[in-house]
């Protein structure tokens, strides 16, 4: 925790995400203390994956590396997480919020930040993908876009897909693989990712006539679908 955030940049913000299984490890004040000290700026706390990971794919090729999620999930209440956060002065946001519902509850119990994710469809296959999460917040609750940040993670692999997001009132996406799998080619590979993805999102920015990208906005996007979403041009 402490080599990561020793690695970080000038005004690089790291967030640390913890899971309840940390719980295991070390007392909860404890590992939020390391946390605050080690200079994180939020934790990221995933709030579903009660059961084990699944990882499809891997699970046909490698040993079986599952584990048993720790049983306080079962406990994963509001109530927790206000007790949670009232534990740390860093804010928590939620990772793994999937419904409209879930995203009125976390705005409801002052969360400053939540984070629509399905841990790249890892946990439960058939779980929505953010951009279906986003849209259906869209759809029947815009102002939740307003009212607290909200972040998306899972299945983002192009300029697109981040267009897209910010244009349904996504604050900021997250990648995953595209980042574990470049880094296969170490910093090259790294740094290979990052001008794809930005010569993707500078030229979809273009080709929808916009001059700077905080001027994306849903009258950009249009349903093809119930789950598909085109932009307008
Ligand atoms: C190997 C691997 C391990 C992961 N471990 C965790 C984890 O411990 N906790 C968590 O919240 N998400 C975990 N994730 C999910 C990622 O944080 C992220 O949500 C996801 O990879 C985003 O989807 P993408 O890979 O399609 O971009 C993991 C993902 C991968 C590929």
């Amino acid at each position: 925790m402490r080599i990561l955030h020793t690695a970080a940049q000038d005004g690089q913000v790291i967030w640390q995400q913890v899971s309840l299984m940390n719980l295991d490890e070390e007392p909860l004040l404890d590992l939020f203390a390391k946390i605050e000290d080690a200079g994180y700026k939020a934790i990221v706390l995933t709030v579903d994956s009660a059961g084990d990971r699944t990882a499809y794919r891997s699970r046909r090729l490698l040993p079986d590396t599952s584990i048993s999620r720790d049983p306080r999930y079962t406990f994963m209440t509001w109530d927790y997480y206000k007790e949670l956060q009232a534990m740390t002065p860093l804010p928590i946001i939620l990772k793994g919020i999937q419904t409209v519902e879930d995203a009125q509850m976390a705005i409801k119990v002052g969360a400053p930040a939540i984070f629509l994710s399905n841990h790249g469809g890892r946990s439960l296959d058939g779980s929505p993908s953010p951009m279906e999460i986003a849209w259906e917040i869209y759809q029947e609750d815009p102002d939740i876009f307003k009212k607290i940040e909200v972040y998306a993670d899972g299945g983002v692999r192009y300029g697109t897909d981040v267009m897209k997001l910010l244009a349904l009132g996504v604050r900021a996406v997250g990648l995953g693989r595209p980042f574990m799998y470049a880094n296969l080619y170490g910093t090259a590979g790294i740094s290979r990712v990052i001008s794809l993805l930005e010569r993707e999102v500078t030229s979809a920015g273009a080709n929808l006539g916009l001059s700077d990208i905080r001027d994306i906005d849903v009258s950009y996007v249009s349903p093809r679908s119930s789950d598909k979403i085109q932009f307008n041009s």
